[in-house]
């Protein structure tokens, strides 16, 4: 879990100077599709992508506005290739030959709504992607961001099992927001350097179904119970802190479109054969009882290489990890319901 994408937009920058070719001769061709990408997560997920000497082609796809994107993007002097697919049309050709799909598309919160609000609207968009994404790479690794995470994996996981593509190596939910955020939450208190910072975070990614371990967090600190307390409870409250810090204008984006590029990164490298690439996602699990868990994984070429246990956890995070198994276990079985239903 270290911020390896700092290296790779340096080393992007450093290698792409103006007497340089575009080619990236040891690295292979990687193509990355972004859906949603004109989008407010989209559009700053679009340049950490394209600043990303691993990337080969980009795909930006929405139902609207990228072929704005993809053409200022595109001419940053960087290894990939950019496209802009607009419309369902269009789906096919941006999906065509991707080793990795994300999806930001959909709707954000608004102050005062659950991520569980978006269900109604989100569930669509995403269960009809996902049909494209079967049809037309159903070897990519699908990196999850729509909310609600903790249902629209599900919802990803029943449309490939129905199109007989499904492998539950290559589906993620996008968790790494909480990782980033619990890692700086618990530097600023330890007041120590943050990029020696490491925190997992498991469960889901809603409320109390996310649940920092910050007794396994390094450097080790020493805090009271109240401080970890408030420090669990800022990190499962993140993303409502800047629901209402935008004031109805959106909800995270910019520190997610970093999280976004992080996971995408590592899911790149695990693909290219990088030894020990761990990161925490939303993955199928036998890690708890619940089919659906967020814990650390071990990313390669497959994919999933491997969900790693839990650990030791405290007290505190054995009954907080009781207490969201009810919640998590609703929203997951809201989506497989909702994919077999509609
Ligand atoms: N996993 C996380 O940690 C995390 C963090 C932040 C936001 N999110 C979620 O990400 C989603 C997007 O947030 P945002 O702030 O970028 O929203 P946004 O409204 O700014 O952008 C969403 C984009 O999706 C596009 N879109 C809608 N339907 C589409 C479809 N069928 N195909 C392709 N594109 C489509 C829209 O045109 C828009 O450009 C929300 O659901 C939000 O809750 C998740
Ligand atoms: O909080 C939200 O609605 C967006 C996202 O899930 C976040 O954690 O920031």
């Amino acid at each position: 879990m270290r911020p390896s994408i700092f290296r790779s937009v340096q080393s992007a920058v450093a290698r792409n100077s103006p007497r340089r070719s575009y080619s990236t001769d040891s690295v292979p061709e990687r193509k990355v599709a972004v859906l949603g990408a004109a989008g407010g997560i989209g559009q700053p997920l679009a340049l950490l992508m394209k600043l990303n000497p691993l990337v080969s082609k980009l795909a930006l796809y929405d139902i609207a506005g990228t072929p704005g994107v993809a053409a200022d993007v595109g001419h940053i002097n960087t290894r990939s290739e950019v496209a802009g697919y607009m419309g369902e049309d269009q789906l096919g050709k941006a999906l065509e030959g991707s080793d990795v799909v994300i999806i930001p598309a959909g709707v954000p919160r608004k102050p005062g709504m659950t991520r569980d609000d978006l269900f109604n609207i989100n569930a669509g968009i995403v269960k009809s992607l996902c049909t494209a994404i079967a049809k037309y790479c159903p070897n990519a690794l699908v990196n999850m961001i729509s909310n609600p995470v903790n249902s629209t994996v599900p919802i990803a996981a029943e449309v490939f099992k129905k199109a007989g593509t499904y492998n539950e190596k290559r589906l993620f939910g996008v968790t790494t927001l909480d990782v980033v955020r619990a890692k700086t939450f618990y530097a600023g208190k330890a007041n120590v350097n943050v990029a020696e910072v490491n925190v997992p975070v498991v469960g889901g990614h809603a409320g109390i179904t996310i649940l920092p371990l910050f007794s396994q967090a390094t450097p080790k600190a020493n805090f009271s119970d109240e401080d970890i307390k408030a420090l669990t409870k800022r990190t499962q409250d993140g993303g409502t802190e800047v629901v209402e810090a935008k004031a109805g204008k959106g909800s995270a984006t910019l520190s997610m479109a970093y999280a976004g590029a992080m996971f995408a990164d590592a899911c790149l490298k695990g693909l290219n054969g990088v030894p020990d690439v761990v990161e925490c996602s939303f993955v199928q699990s036998t890690v708890t009882e619940l089919p659906f868990f967020a814990s650390k994984v071990r990313l390669g070429k497959n994919g999933v290489e491997e969900v790693l246990e839990l650990g030791p956890l405290s007290d505190y995070e054995k009954e907080n990890l009781e207490s969201l198994k009810s919640e998590l276990l609703a929203s997951i079985e809201k989506g497989i319901k909702f994919a077999n239903q509609s």
